[in-house]
């Protein structure tokens, strides 16, 4: 039977890479990628086309970033697929990236090297904004917006695969403020949200057959990364980042490498995972790519908390939704 996999983000990077694996894996799979720009998105189709001529890729428009969007998109795959297999949640921003040089080199000379190198702990900030729905940017993008997705979709869904970083850390995150409005760890603190409500569905949908899992790509060079330095810089340094990568398996690099883990996920039976572990992709110095899990720093009452919240915001989230809406009939009609 053909097995239906979405992926949200799926034009470039880590996304773009992770489908042309699951081609490879399987050609009789329909594929679905889910991009906020339908122009970048013809063009993701067009290149995997060319390296499997015969596959069945779909286009779906998607902003995970807005509400309107999400219950639209939501909609669409409903009258498209009876049932999904697999829905990566993939898509991810991390605008106007900090690098601190000063913590950098601190770091540098400290017995937390290999550390700072695997997770940017201490060294990366950034600046988020208000988005059109009243949103937190990034919260939204990270993590409401799938969240919205698999409330809509949830009774045609089986496996979830969040794409989640090493950078995810629980002193970033505040249940107080779970939009991350005060702090300048916007990124951290939403991948860290992404990696409780992946234990807390397990926790509430795993008995009606509902599996979600988490993944860390390592350290990968795609736009997210050159927003953070600029891609020549990159490419300068690309040695000293394959001596690292002997020290800390975690710089993968590029794209192929970092959907490991994404890609193995998606030959395992569900039962046989560990909901409280994420499951990072690692490359070793001599260029193996190869899955580990690793155990999240996570409690289960806390990720119960925050699943209780984000349903709270989804109520609040549609009734002004449905408000907009009936604003806009309004006005039409006059
Ligand atoms: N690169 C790295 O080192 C690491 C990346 N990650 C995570 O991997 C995931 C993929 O990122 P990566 O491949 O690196 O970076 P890219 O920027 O290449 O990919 C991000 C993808 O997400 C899409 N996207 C962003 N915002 C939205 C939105 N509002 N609606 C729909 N799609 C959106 C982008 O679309 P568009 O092209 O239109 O911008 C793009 O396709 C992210 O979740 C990121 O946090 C985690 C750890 C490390
Ligand atoms: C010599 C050398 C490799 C310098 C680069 C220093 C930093 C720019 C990187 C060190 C650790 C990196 C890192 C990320 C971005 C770039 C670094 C801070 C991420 C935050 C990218 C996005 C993620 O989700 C996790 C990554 C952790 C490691």
């Amino acid at each position: 039977m053909e097995r239906v996999v979405i992926i949200t983000g799926a034009n470039s990077g880590i996304g773009l890479a992770l489908c042309e694996r699951l081609l490879t894996e399987d050609s009789q799979l329909r594929l679905c990628l889910a991009c906020r720009n339908m122009q970048r998105a013809e063009a993701a189709r067009a290149a995997l086309l060319t390296s499997h001529s015969n596959a069945h890729v779909d286009l779906l428009q998607l902003d995970v970033g807005s509400v309107q969007s999400v219950l639209s998109a939501a909609q669409e795959v409903k009258a498209r697929y009876n049932r999904i297999d697999f829905l990566y949640l993939n898509a991810g921003i991390m605008p106007n990236p900090q690098l601190d040089l000063n913590a950098f080199f601190k770091g540098l000379f400290s017995r937390n090297v290999v550390r700072m190198f695997a997770t940017a702990e201490g060294i990366l900030t950034q600046q988020d904004r208000l988005n059109s729905d009243g949103l937190q940017e990034v919260f939204a993008t990270n993590l409401f917006g799938h969240f919205l997705l698999i409330r809509e979709l949830e009774p045609l869904l089986s496996r979830l695969v969040w794409t989640s970083s090493s950078n995810a850390r629980r002193s970033a995150f505040s249940m107080e403020d779970m939009q991350h409005r005060e702090g300048r760890e916007s990124y951290s603190s939403s991948k860290y949200a992404s990696d409780m409500l992946s234990l807390a569905l397990n926790r509430q949908k795993n008995s009606q057959g509902l599996f979600s899992s988490v993944i860390c790509p390592g350290l990968v060079m795609t736009n997210l990364t050159y927003g953070i330095l600029p891609s020549f810089f990159w490419t300068l340094i690309m040695p000293v980042m394959w001596l690292i990568r002997i020290f800390t398996n975690t710089f993968t690099l590029t794209p192929h490498n970092g959907a490991e883990a994404l890609h193995w996920l998606f030959l395992q039976n569900p039962e046989s995972l560990d909901p409280r572990a994420k499951y990072h992709s690692l490359t070793s110095g001599l260029g193996t790519n190869y899955t580990q899990p690793r155990q999240m720093d996570i409690d289960e009452g806390t990720s119960d908390v925050l699943y209780s919240k984000l349903l709270e915001l989804e109520k609040e989230v549609r009734r002004k939704q449905s408000e907009e809406n009936a604003d806009e009939e309004i006005s039409a009609v006059k």
